[in-house]
C-alpha cells in the first residue's frame, strides 16, 4: 500500500472505535474466501459510526459488494468478526441473522427491487409486513413526504421514473427505522441530474439521523458527497479519504492502478 503520496491517506491502523464511541458496526480481521482460492476480501478492519456516510470505491471486482454483503450479514465471513452494536452477527445462526437484517438493516440496489404490482405506499410498508409488524400508515406518509413522494403514495411503482423508483427504494429502506443503510450502486442506472437528486435524498438529514450509510459506487461525484471514501483494491481497504473532492477520489483510484 502507498502511504507517501499526498493524495492518499493511509487507513487507520486500528479504526475499531474506542469504548463510548457511536460505532454501530465494527468489522475486525475480516476475510471472505470462495473455495480454495485465496481471500477475495480482506483481511481488514473497519468501524462505522452512527450518522456517518461512507463510500466504497474501486475497480470492478475489487470487493466492494462483497464487503457490503459481509457487513450486512448477507454473506458469511470466513475469518474475523462483524459486530453490530457489540454483538458478533457473523456467529449468529442464519435465521437470527435474517431477522436482524430485516429489523436493523436497509438495502438499496441499482435495480430498485420494487414490486410493481404494489403501490408506492405498499412497497414502503413491505419490510414491516415481512417481520409481521402492524402497518404504520403515519410513518409511511411521514417518510414519503420527507423524500418528496407525498403525492405518489397510491401510484403503482411501475408508472414512476428511475429517480422516483430509487426514492421509493430509499423510503422502503428507512421506513422501519433501520440503523444501517447499505446501498450498492444506488445511482448506477440514473442520469447525472437524477443521480444528484437521489444522492441528496440518500444523504439527507432525515435518512442519516442516527443511522450509518454505506455506499458502493463507481461514481467519484457520488463518493465525494460522503464523509469518508475507502478505496478498495484486491479485497483490501488501501486508502481512506476524508471529505475528498471528486478529483482526489479519482487521483486515489489512479494511484492504486499505478501501484498494481
Ligand atoms: N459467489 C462467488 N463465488 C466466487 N467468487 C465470487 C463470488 N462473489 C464474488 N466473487 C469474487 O469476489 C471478487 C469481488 O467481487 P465483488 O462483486 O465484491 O466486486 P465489486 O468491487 O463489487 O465489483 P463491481 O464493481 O463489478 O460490482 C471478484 O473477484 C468476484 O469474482
Amino acid at each position: 500500500m502507498t502511504t507517501d503520496r499526498p493524495d492518499l491517506v493511509a487507513p487507520r491502523a486500528d479504526p475499531t472505535a474506542p469504548p463510548g464511541s457511536t460505532a454501530l458496526l465494527e468489522l475486525h480481521d475480516v476475510e471472505r474466501s470462495y473455495g480454495r482460492r485465496g481471500p477475495v476480501l480482506g483481511p481488514f478492519d473497519l468501524a462505522v459510526e452512527a450518522g456517518s456516510a461512507t463510500a466504497l470505491v474501486g475497480r470492478s471486482g475489487s470487493g466492494k459488494s462483497t464487503l457490503l454483503d459481509c457487513a450486512a450479514g448477507l454473506v458469511t465471513v470466513t475469518r474475523g468478526s462483524v459486530r453490530f452494536q457489540g454483538r458478533d452477527i457473523a456467529r449468529l445462526p442464519e435465521h437470527r441473522r435474517a431477522a436482524l437484517r430485516c429489523e436493523q438493516f436497509g438495502f438499496v440496489f441499482q435495480d430498485y427491487t420494487l414490486i410493481d404490482a404494489l403501490s408506492v405506499a405498499e412497497n414502503i410498508e413491505l419490510p414491516r409486513r415481512l417481520v409481521r409488524r402492524p402497518p404504520d400508515p403515519r410513518r409511511v406518509a411521514e417518510v414519503a413526504h420527507s423524500l418528496g413522494l407525498g403525492d405518489l403514495l397510491h401510484r403503482s411503482t411501475a408508472d414512476l421514473s428511475g429517480g422516483q423508483r430509487q426514492r421509493v427504494a430509499i423510503a422502503r429502506a428507512v421506513a422501519s427505522d433501520v440503523r444501517v443503510l447499505f446501498a450498492d450502486e444506488p445511482t448506477g442506472a440514473l442520469d447525472p441530474i437524477t443521480r444528484d437528486e437521489v444522492i441528496s435524498v440518500l444523504l439527507s438529514p432525515s435518512v442519516r439521523a442516527s443511522r450509518a450509510v454505506l455506499i458502493a459506487t463507481h461514481d467519484v461525484d457520488v463518493a465525494a458527497r460522503t464523509d469518508r471514501v475507502l478505496v478498495i483494491d484486491g479485497g483490501r481497504i488501501c486508502a481512506e479519504l476524508l471529505h475528498p473532492a471528486p478529483e482526489r477520489v479519482l487521483a486515489a483510484l489512479r494511484a492504486v492502478e499505478v501501484d498494481r
